[in-house]
């Protein structure tokens, strides 16, 4: 039987999707199922993923040989920019199939695969592939990471519509409370973001990420 996938995206870049995947791999161990983490695309670092490197410190991991031969993160690029210029400015290119094998692969071995993506839903991992249309086309249901500092609230409905146009599954969003610097203004944003997952007919439970404490209560309850 093969594993399940599950996709981490985020509203933007630094929102904290590498800490959530950690988290919940975290979590999932606790519970004793095999889980590993993947980095889809690495930018800005070359050799082993640094979001790897961060997946693999929350849960108490040294690397495996899934990470030493490459298959958790299939593409690294020097450049810190979006897939698709990085990739390019090394004279490559992601290519789907690549990416589909690496997390194929994962699979075959674990119970779960908790696949982080690069920046927020549509970033370019190639000039015509978006990572929201790549998950769309897999069928991999999504966690989406938001953060609760102002612009938030806007970022974070875009993201929803972007899912609801997808047809994506949306698995739970998290509220990342770090670096937040308004309560008012965090607690507000919380609150809308429940508000439209409401109005928006979705059903995936909201959580909230304070330090490194994930309010999902039994996280395996999330993957059944
Ligand atoms: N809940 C948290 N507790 C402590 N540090 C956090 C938390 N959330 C985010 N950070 C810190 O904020 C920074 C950005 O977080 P993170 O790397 O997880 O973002 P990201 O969405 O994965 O970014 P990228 O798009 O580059 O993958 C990191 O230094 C991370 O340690
Ligand atoms: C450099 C670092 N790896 C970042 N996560 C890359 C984020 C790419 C975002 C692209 C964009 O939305 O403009
Ligand atoms: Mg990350």
């Amino acid at each position: 039987m093969k594993g399940s996938v599950t996709a981490i995206s985020g509203i933007g870049t630094g929102v904290g999707k590498t800490v959530v995947t950690g988290l919940l791999a975290q979590g999932l161990q606790k519970c004793d199922r095999k889980v590993v983490t993947q980095k889809i695309v690495q930018t800005g670092c070359t050799g082993i993923s640094s979001d790897i490197l961060e997946h693999r410190r929350l849960m108490g991991s040294s690397l495996i040989d899934v990470d030493y031969e490459g298959v958790t993160c299939p593409y690294s690029f020097g450049y810190p920019a979006s897939p698709h210029l990085a990739a390019r400015l090394e004279g490559a290119a992601v290519e789907v199939m690549t990416l589909r094998r690496a997390t194929f692969t994962l699979q075959k071995q674990f119970d779960h695969v908790l696949l982080e993506g690069v920046g927020g839903l549509l970033v370019p991992l190639a000039p015509d592939l978006l990572f929201a249309d790549y998950i769309r086309d897999a069928g991999y249901p999504l966690i989406l990471v938001t953060a609760t500092g102002l612009g938030s609230i806007n970022h974070t409905l875009l993201s929803l519509e972007a899912c609801i146009a997808r047809r994506i599954t949306l698995k739970a969003v998290i509220c990342n409370r770090f670096g937040e610097i308004d309560t008012l203004i965090g607690d507000d944003t919380v609150e809308m973001t429940r508000h439209y997952l409401k109005k928006y007919g979705l059903r995936a439970p909201l959580f909230t990420l304070v330090g490194d404490t994930l309010d999902c209560g039994c996280i395996e309850s999330l993957f059944l």
